[in-house]
């Protein structure tokens, strides 16, 4: 099939991410009833978000939420605010929960919701009433045992408690449990904002020694460096590894000797304003480095490589360049389904979304499971039960993609997939197969 994506607009996402279901399929059992029916979401809802502005004007934004698949439980998923956010890129974020989810056997299904904006124009008085504004629109599509909502892209813990506190307004009483990802003062959990990272981290430590790779020999190039990215290139860096390169949406930097992650974070950190959320300044105006650009980073002759940013980074335009031969996908969906079969059959390895970022997911989950019984667990426990889950599904889809001969994403969806025809079939006919 035609690769008809590009690193900044694709043709539909959802078609090209479900390429990769329709390529798993094929090394189950499971009836075509199953796939046909994972392959759109049951309901989709765009919404118009009327903001008040500080200057008096009124702008109207507009919101998504989708509920792709709630078979194994509700429908679970992070907000995304980001100017490029459309019903297709929410749609297909929606999609890549329902497997991660199962991939990680939560007992949740797959959901996302987004609202398209450039946050960093609004200040924080308009950001909280674009995010208050947006559960008004969708509340009655959310709820503790509906879909509940997580960070993503341009979102974070603060965020987070707004909506969660607006939604407790609608229904005049306190709902911790729709909204995970939240302030520890509002019912987060610890270790939910580094999980992302420390799941990533946990997947390559497992897959890099099998794989004939020490820290002390390995560079690294980290695409991103928000949430996920920076935390990640930290936790690599204290781990020995070099990583030689990082960049942020306006650019990188390069050192071929590593870079001092926490200096860069510092920069990172120093650059942001008072009240502000969103950082000002750019890690490639540091000058520990070389600058570099997002094309750039992704061409370097690197050991492994690490899209933490957007969607469609990699893809039939530039996949011709890439040299790294590991890659861990730490963005939802960074690499297009043309460009990722081209690679495997280079014989690079790829380490999927579905799996490598699914640790955010994951202590999103305890979170929930501690809002509902009222029982707080401490960063121990969360990291002893966020580790010992990465691994082992991390050594179950290693186990599919060797006995199988498929690459790690197709064993991946494979392993998401039994979990999930097995909850279809056992469903019966109710649902899916009413005709
Ligand atoms: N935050 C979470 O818990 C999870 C995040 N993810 C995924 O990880 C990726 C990153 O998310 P977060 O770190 O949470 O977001 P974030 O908002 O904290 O950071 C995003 C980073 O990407 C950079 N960026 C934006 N556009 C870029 C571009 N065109 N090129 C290079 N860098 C660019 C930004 O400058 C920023 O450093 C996304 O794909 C998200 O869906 C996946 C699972 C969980
Ligand atoms: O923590 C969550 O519920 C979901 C995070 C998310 O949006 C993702 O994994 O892509």
């Amino acid at each position: 099939m035609a690769d008809t994506t590009t690193a900044s607009a694709t043709a539909s996402l959802l078609a090209d991410a479900s390429q990769h279901l329709t390529e798993a399929f094929k090394h189950t059992q499971l009836s075509p009833d199953a796939i046909t029916s994972l392959q759109q979401p049951k309901a989709n809802l765009a919404v118009s978000i009327p903001v008040r502005m500080d200057d008096g004007s009124l702008q109207v934004f507009s919101g998504y939420r989708v509920h792709y698949d709630n078979t194994r439980g509700p429908y679970k998923g992070g907000v995304r605010f980001h100017p490029q956010v459309s019903l297709d890129e929410v749609q297909s974020l929606a999609m890549w929960m329902t497997f991660k989810c199962a991939v990680m056997d939560l007992p949740f299904g797959g959901g996302k919701g987004g609202i398209t904006v450039d946050p960093k124009a609004l200040s924080k008085l308009e950001l909280e009433r674009l995010s208050r504004g947006y559960i008004d629109a969708i509340a009655s599509f959310i709820g503790i045992d509906l879909d509940i909502m997580a960070p993503d892209v341009y979102t974070n813990a603060m965020v987070m408690g707004w909506m969660m506190d607006q939604y407790s307004q609608i229904k005049q009483r306190q709902v911790l449990g729709v909204v995970t990802g939240k302030p520890l003062s509002l019912g987060g959990s610890v270790g939910r904002d580094t999980a992302t990272a420390t799941g990533a981290f946990h997947v390559i430590q497992t897959v890099l020694p099998k794989l004939g790779r020490d820290p002390q020999s390995t560079t690294v190039a980290v695409q991103g460096f928000g949430n996920a990215g920076s935390e990640l290139a930290a936790l690599l860096c204290r781990a020995g590894y070099k990583v030689v390169a990082v960049s942020d949406s306006k650019g990188g930097i390069y050192a071929a000797q590593g870079l001092d992650i926490l200096s860069v974070r510092e920069y990172k950190r120093s650059t942001r304003k008072m009240q502000a959320i969103y950082c000002d300044g750019s890690i490639c105006n540091m000058g520990q480095a070389r600058k570099i650009t997002n094309e750039e980073l992704l061409q370097l002759d690197v050991d492994v490589l690490i899209p933490a940013a957007l969607e469609n980074q990699i893809t039939a335009q530039n996949v011709q360049h890439i040299r790294a031969k590991i890659l861990f996908e730490v963005a939802n969906g960074p690499i297009s389904f043309t460009a990722s079969q081209t690679l495997v059959a280079r014989g690079v390895k790829i380490f999927p979304d579905i799996l490598v970022n699914a640790g955010g997911v994951t202590v999103s989950y305890f979170e929930w499971v501690q809002n509902r019984t009222g029982w707080y667990w401490t960063i121990d426990e969360v990291n002893e039960r966020l580790r010992n889950r990465m691994e082992k599904e991390t050594e179950h889809i290693w186990e599919i993609a060797q006995t199988q001969g498929i690459s790690h994403r197709t064993a991946a969806y494979v392993h998401a997939l039994r979990r999930l025809g097995t909850a279809i079939d056992a469903k019966g006919n109710q649902d899916y197969y009413r005709s």
